[in-house]
């Protein structure tokens, strides 16, 4: 079996070698311009069409959890993957975890009212404000796939209510789930910490709006971990400017880097991260990779399987 690898930024030589460990069996090879010798399966991010073009492949492998890139690819690029070639993403793969780190101490940071003391640091005052109670700081996720559902389970321990909002309803013990377009009104209502965790889809670009924001509690938090597609920037600074959205924390932009001219920068309200909320982790990634192989060769159901028409 062969296995080609492309990915923009990562170190080939290192995820070849940990390929070569996980799967002795197979012939792994970094893909470079020109090789058109066959393959049975591609791992890849960002890959050139050339790679893809033509080939008979079992399948690929994109090594993120979010397929949009490659996806618009695709749909730019007819014929550059079959139709009937499978698609496959990572799922947790250890970006569960990270979410979880980076959406707890986010929202224990606004619960007890770090930035409001970071703010009056600022002036040199000494004042202390009164406390916030869990009962008033319901956290919403959107999205309660792989990545949200691990996040809304981190929140349950510290006493926040959790509500979630996906396509279909879920049953996530001890987490409130809201589902489908027609419950969407009745999940912001009251949400105060509002955390987006959805797939970039035509259905979900722009979600995150005036009308949206409008619903939420007052003085509301947003947390966009997914895709800055989601977000529609001057909504978010008004809604900012109005004091209807306390603080933002942004790791993901509708341009990356943010361009240096972006109002973002420099709110003080808002804080951001340059797009690290859950890194691809080789092993955990590797270790998935294999594994689905191996099912796939020997006919058995696999996870992770992209949907490519409905985009995620
Ligand atoms: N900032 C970062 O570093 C990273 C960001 N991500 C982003 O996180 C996203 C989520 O990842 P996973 O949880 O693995 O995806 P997933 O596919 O497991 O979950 C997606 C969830 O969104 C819901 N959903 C999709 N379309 C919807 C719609 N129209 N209405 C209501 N709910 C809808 C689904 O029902 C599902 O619950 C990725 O697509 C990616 O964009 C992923 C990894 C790292
Ligand atoms: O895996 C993803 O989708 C990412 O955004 C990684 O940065």
């Amino acid at each position: 079996m062969d296995i080609i690898f492309y990915h923009p930024s990562f170190n080939s030589d290192y995820w070849i070698n940990a390929l070569r460990k996980a799967m002795p069996q197979v012939n792994v090879r970094a893909w470079t311009a020109g090789d058109n010798a066959p393959a049975d399966y591609a791992l890849v991010w960002h890959p050139p069409v050339e790679m893809l073009k033509g080939r008979k492949l079992k399948g690929v492998f994109a090594l993120g959890a979010g397929v949009d890139a490659i996806l618009g690819q695709l749909s730019a690029n007819p014929g550059m993957l079959a139709d009937d070639i499978p698609l496959f993403r990572l799922e947790d793969t250890g970006m569960g975890s990270q979410m979880q780190e980076y959406a707890v101490s986010q929202v224990l940071h606004w619960f007890r009212r770090f930035d409001d003391y970071q703010a009056l640091k600022q002036q040199s005052r000494w004042q202390q404000l009164e406390e916030y109670a869990h009962g008033d700081f319901t956290v919403g996720i959107l999205g309660a796939g792989v990545l949200g559902s691990k996040v809304a389970e981190s929140l349950l321990p510290w006493g926040f209510p959790v509500r979630c909002w996906s396509r279909s309803r879920k049953s996530l013990p001890g987490v409130q789930s809201f589902a489908g377009p027609e419950e969407l009104g009745d999940f912001l209502q009251g949400t105060r910490v509002l955390i987006n965790l959805l797939p970039n889809t035509p259905e979900t670009v722009g979600l995150i709006n005036q009308s949206l924001l409008n619903q939420l509690a007052e003085h509301c938090y947003v947390m966009n971990l997914a895709r800055g597609v989601h977000v529609v920037e001057a909504d978010l600074l008004a809604a900012l400017e109005s004091g209807k959205v306390k603080g933002a924390m942004l790791d993901v932009f509708s341009r990356e880097p943010l361009p240096a001219d972006n109002p973002l920068w420099a709110h003080p309200r808002v804080a951001m991260t340059p797009h690290i909320a859950a890194f691809t982790r080789p092993t955990e990634a590797i270790e998935f990779i294999s594994h689905t192989i191996g099912k796939l060769e020997r006919g058995e159901t696999v996870s992770g399987r992209v949907d490519r028409v409905r985009g995620y």
